[in-house]
């Protein structure tokens, strides 16, 4: 049976049926705040044409305060499918995302970028739905210094930019994690932290590739600011978004790898839930296209074996502590999204919401406990 071609973005589908007046209340309501555009230079224009690079670029102001200056930072996100396919040799793959990589990092350059994100395992396709070890183990690296870490601390220090690489990591004894590199804009390795929730979710299950992170919730500061990673399925545990925000984080990263007949009602709720909730900017990023895997696989649910995951359909966005949020990238291209956010905001929000003022963490932390217990009896009341 032929596929349906994938629709390029609610966005476009809500601009093309919309008058300009309508389009502009109907975003004014779904994605909050305006989030003016950036005007982007004709040189990085032609670049990403000539890379076939989607280039967006917004701002998500904050009001101007009397005794503290704005604190604004660029962020660039980028999303894309695999350069060549799926099976080609490591080498083969390596090289053109290494190409890639240095391509896109010159152009977020070209825009200003401070912090740059890559989605999640970026340089390899995602081929833990196959369950086949061998060759796909073999894209582990150290995180410390391993070929890719490697590249991006030259790119980060060329271009005076953090790098976040997310990477399927070996350690020195030869355990595999699923791990985000950050690199400072000086080019030296500033730590990592490793993905703490695995899925067990149709073919989402990597669980018999890497353990549960051991890393806990590290919030890394960098010049730009203070920022984690919250690697894609830890997105629907709200517990790991707090964990990040009670360490100190300005923005949190949550570079994805996710398909749309799992998880695209979700995507554009949880990360932007998330800011709200926890006083800080968060971006999501996912991977694009469909990976076409020489072996088929079954997915443990009745259904025909198949070669292919599902679409990854992009979609990365950047939200506020306010609710407000970026347009998605679309569904179905290489995209840069940058979007220049002033930190100040956070506080803002805070001061204007209380949201941190009136958690009760004291009394959530002796529920928590009590319910970690296996004698946890759940507080129901029942009629007599
Ligand atoms: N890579 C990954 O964690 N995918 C899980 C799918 C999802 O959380 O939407």
């Amino acid at each position: 049976m032929a596929k349906i071609p994938e629709f390029e973005s609610v966005d476009l589908i809500l601009q093309n049926a919309l008058n300009e007046d309508d389009y502009k209340k109907v975003c004014q309501v779904l994605y909050g705040n305006p989030t003016p555009q950036l005007e982007i230079s004709s040189t990085a224009k032609d670049l990403a044409n000539q890379y076939n690079i989607e280039l967006k670029a917004y701002s998500i102001p904050a009001q101007e305060e009397q005794t503290r200056k704005p604190r604004k930072v660029r962020i660039g996100l980028y999303q894309h499918e695999l350069p060549i396919l799926a099976c080609s040799p490591i080498s083969e793959m390596k090289d053109a995302m290494q190409k890639m990589a240095k391509n896109v990092i010159a152009l977020a350059s070209k825009i200003g970028v401070n912090i740059f994100c890559f989605q999640e395992a970026w340089y390899m396709p995602f081929a833990f739905c196959t369950r086949e070890k061998i060759p796909w183990c073999e894209y582990a690296e150290s995180a410390e210094n391993g070929h890719t870490t490697q590249l991006l601390q030259n790119l980060a220090k060329e271009y005076n930019m953090v790098i976040i690489s997310p990477i399927l990591e070996r350690d020195g004894v030869d355990t595999l994690w699923n791990t985000a590199v950050v690199i400072d804009n000086s080019g030296d390795y500033l730590g990592k932290h490793r993905k703490n929730h695995i899925p067990r979710v149709g073919d989402f299950n990597e669980s018999t590739y890497y353990f549960e992170g051991n890393t806990g919730h590290p919030v890394f500061e960098t010049v730009y600011g203070k920022i984690a990673i919250n690697i894609c399925y830890g997105r629907h545990h709200p517990l790991n978004w707090l964990a990040f925000g009670l360490n100190g984080a300005e923005i949190v990263f949550n570079p994805s790898a996710t398909v749309g007949a799992l998880s695209e009602p979700l995507w554009g709720i949880e990360a932007r839930n998330a800011a709200i909730a926890n006083g800080y900017f968060t971006c999501a990023i996912n991977r694009v296209g469909t990976e076409v895997f020489d072996n088929e696989f079954t997915s443990g649910d009745g259904k025909p074996a198949h070669r292919d995951f599902g679409h990854f359909y992009g979609s990365s966005y950047v939200a506020a502590p306010n609710g407000s949020r970026t347009p998605g990238l679309s569904r179905t291209r290489n995209g840069l999204l940058v979007t220049e956010v002033d930190l100040n905001l956070c506080r803002q929000v805070k001061d204007h919401w209380g949201f941190q003022m009136t958690r009760r963490l004291d009394m959530y932390a002796e529920l928590l406990s009590q319910a970690t217990s296996p004698s946890y009896s759940p507080q129901i009341i029942k009629k007599k």
